[in-house]
């Protein structure tokens, strides 16, 4: 895969649209689709919202199965680019590397349908590029006659067993030594929908109650972050639309906690969109909230989120680094910076990420890091805290980050967070992978 995330302008469709739009097989190529412009370096959520623009005809249903195809190939994409490996002899074209790459994700998952997801494959690549349609049957069937064999092989292939690349894989079993394993399963799986309940606008306990009155199974965390048993559409959440509830993962949720907020306070929330942890800081205590954002476009989501649940907050867009942009002198009292980062914690709800990123990357983000920290550390107030986050699972960015930032400030002195001198949180059923350690300025 290319070593960049891009918003390129998509190429002409193929015509697809030749295929019925309730048919595996149109999935299977509009997944495709999305899953060559990854492998040329594409965002997929980009992608997959530029060609939603593109087909505002397209039902729920084939949104869905779209979404599911791309998302599950791009989780699995270290098993399949390795059976491609084993099978292919030549290049193909890109479009149709990538539909085989759908389609053993397909024949993986649903191994029942294995009949139909090759016929409806082979279909696909007839109103993709017919000539190869043969070569996708071949390919196809080689693959579930020579199982066993195949997969003994891939069993030994590490990117392919852990279905992340080889680097990553690596570095968190140096790291956890005890967690990385199932932290790597968890990253392959569906990602919880972890919901979080307005207090301004209504109890948890309530809340519960109309969740299992509207029969959608849930548990409850330490934080009072709500996780659902199974994912369901947005807008089917009661009091959504009313600002009732939000969707943030349960992971996400012990920020507004841990800055230990008190009204009357002045915080800034630095690298703020799309406003969760700042929609949650204003839901928690009546304080002076300053939230900054570098992307235009991503500021009005904090603006439209506070509109929703009824907040208020002052939203700005400025990169948090250029100080005398924005900063009055007036110091802060809490300080959140849930900084860019490689998501290595959430790659199973961008699992373009895994495939995108590069070992090289992380020194890159973890500069990033140590200058936005730098930049804000002077805004802080003598006795002010300052809550770092990450949703990284690399040390690099993490626990090292916070290690070489006391070095070089003396007056830092970190804090314990629920007795811990540090919370590093790894990918798991309940929530997403986090980084979390708090800072206070000596008085
Ligand atoms: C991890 S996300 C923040 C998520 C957010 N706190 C939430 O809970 O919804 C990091 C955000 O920081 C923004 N960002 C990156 N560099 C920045 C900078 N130098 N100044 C301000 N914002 C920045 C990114 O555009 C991105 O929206």
């Amino acid at each position: 895969m290319k070593n960049h995330r891009s918003n390129r302008t998509p190429r002409p469709e193929r015509p697809a649209s030749a295929l019925p739009a309730d048919s595996l097989a149109f999935s299977l190529s509009r997944a495709a689709e999305l899953v060559e412009a990854v492998r040329a370096g594409a965002n997929l959520t980009d992608a997959f919202e530029a060609m939603l623009a593109r087909h505002a005809e397209w039902p729920d249903a084939t949104r869905g199965a779209v979404r599911d195809l791309a998302w599950g190939t791009l989780r699995d994409y270290g098993r399949g680019d390795a059976v491609l490996r084993q099978l292919l002899h030549k290049p193909l074209p890109e479009a149709i590397h990538a539909l085989l790459l759908v389609a053993l994700h397909r024949l993986e998952t649903r191994p029942e349908q294995a009949h139909t997801v090759v016929n409806q494959a082979v279909e696909a690549a007839a109103a993709m590029m017919a000539p190869l349609k043969g070569v996708v049957n071949g390919v196809l069937r080689n693959r579930q006659r020579n199982a066993a064999e195949l997969d003994a092989e891939l069993d030994a292939d590490q990117s392919a067993y852990y279905r992340h690349p080889s680097w990553w894989v690596e570095r968190l079993r140096a790291s956890f030594p005890q967690g990385w394993e199932a932290a790597l399963a968890a990253g392959n799986e569906r990602p919880p929908m972890g919901l979080r309940v307005n207090h301004l606008r209504g109890s948890v306990d309530a809340y519960a109650s109309e969740l299992d009155a509207a029969g959608f199974a849930h548990r409850r965390l330490g934080n009072d972050a709500l996780v659902l048993a199974k994912p369901v559409a947005v807008a089917a959440l009661p009091g959504f639309a009313e600002g009732r509830v939000s969707v943030q993962d349960g992971g996400a949720q012990w920020a507004a906690r841990w800055l230990d907020l008190a009204p009357g306070q002045r915080v800034l929330d630095a690298c703020a969109a799309p406003g969760g942890k700042s929609a949650h800081i204003l839901e928690t205590a009546a304080v002076e909230l300053l939230s900054l954002e570098l992307d235009a476009v991503r500021s009005r989501r904090i603006v439209d989120n506070f509109a929703r649940l009824g907040l208020t907050g002052e939203v700005r867009t400025a990169d948090c680094r250029e100080r005398a942009k924005w900063w009055d002198g007036r110091p802060f009292d809490r300080i959140l910076a849930d900084v860019p980062c490689s998501a290595s914690g959430v790659a199973r709800r961008h699992p373009d990420i895994k495939w995108l990123r590069r070992a090289d990357d992380i020194p890159r983000f973890a500069a990033q890091q140590a200058e936005i920290l730098d930049a804000l550390w002077p805004t802080l107030a003598p006795g002010g805290k300052l809550l770092y986050v990450t949703c990284s699972v690399f040390v690099e960015e993490n626990a090292r980050q916070v290690e070489r930032f006391c070095a070089r400030h003396a007056d830092a002195l970190r804090l314990e967070i629920d007795g811990r001198p540090e919370c590093q949180l790894l990918p798991g059923a309940d929530h997403d992978g986090f980084y979390y350690a708090l800072l206070a300025k000596r008085a």
